[in-house]
């Protein structure tokens, strides 16, 4: 546990509870937000039991292949992406949707609008599906530019310092719920034997300085003179005691060890993705939002943090570099 806050008994408080808990403290708040998120908690208890008969799927129906009665069935990151998008509608609290999955713009029915934007993963490391390494679902919420007004892609296209909420899902040894409201972070555990995501990590905080590099490095030839010679020295004995390497090639489980652990990660810019692969609006922007408000930060490059990128396009990659706060900002220092 990472800090326990005195008002929280963290035996007995629910994600759902905590979420009305916050609402209370703001008084003209609607329950729209509160409503929202239990949509998503539930999106990702379907998500989550999915993923935990992934290796019976060919008997179960989730697996993209033939089940035994000879139907064809659902992958798993179709399957989420459908979960997501049938909860989110479902919520009556947003208008428009962005996902990984869909190469457009979700428009919400007129008669199920609400004034948020949602943008979402909603299953991040799908390579990692096979062979059981974890994966995980990443979400953030903006408001509408303008509330009551048919709802465009501009509306998609806001910085992530206008992010309200933002979280991801872990599926790994255990399903947990990392969630901000703009009030800190705190990490909610799934309790299969009472169906609910239980407070375990309240207020967790990114250690100043850690000891791990998490990074591709099978692509180091195609690095930048910067990031080339950032991690040589993090090897280098002569440098200073060498760090340690970690690299799930899930951006979650990289992004959960970071924040529990400290450290650095990076998606760098390559030779062939000037870009470098992550996703801005459903992968950079919650990872970074979450991250900042743990202490930590996130940059695309120097001087230019994350959150303030605004967005041209809703698929649109960013360069990253993330994590605590000396190794982010001595990272970027080797950037000319
Ligand atoms: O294999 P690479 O190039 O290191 O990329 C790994 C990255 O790709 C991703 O898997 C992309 O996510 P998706 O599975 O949602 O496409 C990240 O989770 C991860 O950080
Ligand atoms: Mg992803
Ligand atoms: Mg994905």
């Amino acid at each position: 546990m990472t800090q326990q806050g005195p008002a929280f008994d963290s035996n007995c408080m629910t994600l759902t509870r905590f979420v009305l808990q916050e609402q209370k403290k703001y008084k003209h708040a609607t329950g729209d937000l509160s409503q929202l998120l239990n949509c998503i908690q539930t999106a990702i208890k379907a998500i989550s039991s999915a993923v935990r008969k992934a290796g019976i799927a060919k008997l179960q129906g989730i697996s993209g292949d033939t089940n035994v009665q000879g139907e064809q069935v659902k992958k798993l990151d179709v399957l989420s992406n459908e979960i997501f998008i049938n909860m989110l509608k479902s919520s009556y609290s947003t208008c428009l949707l962005v996902s990984e999955e869909n190469d457009d713009v979700i428009e919400i029915e007129t008669d199920k609008r609400g004034k948020y934007v949602v943008s979402f993963d909603p299953l991040d490391g799908s390579s990692n599906i096979d062979c059981l390494v974890s994966i995980g679902s990443i979400f953030s919420i903006t408001k509408q530019v303008q509330e009551n007004t048919t709802p465009s892609v501009q509306d998609a296209l806001q910085p992530g310092n206008k992010i309200v909420a933002a979280g991801y899902a872990l599926y790994g040894s255990a399903t947990m719920i990392v969630i901000s409201l703009g009030n800190g972070v705190h990490g909610f555990m799934y309790d299969p034997s009472i169906g609910e995501f239980v407070l375990t990590d309240y207020n967790m905080r990114i250690p100043e300085r850690g000891n791990i590099y998490s990074i591709n490095e099978g692509y180091a030839s195609t690095w930048d003179e910067a990031v080339y010679n950032y991690v040589k020295d993090k090897k280098d004995p002569a440098k200073g005691k060498p760090y340690g390497a970690r690299y799930v090639g899930s951006m979650v489980a990289d992004v959960h060890r970071t924040i529990k652990y400290g450290g650095i990660f990076i998606y760098p810019a390559t030779a062939a993705a000037k870009n470098g692969k992550l996703r801005l609006l459903y992968e950079c922007n919650p990872m970074a939002y979450l991250v900042t408000q743990a202490g930590g930060k996130a940059y695309v490059t120097k001087g230019k943090e994350i959150l303030d990128v605004v967005p041209t396009s809703i698929h649109q990659r960013s360069p990253i570099y993330l994590g605590s706060k000396l190794d982010v900002e001595e990272a970027i220092s080797y950037v000319k």
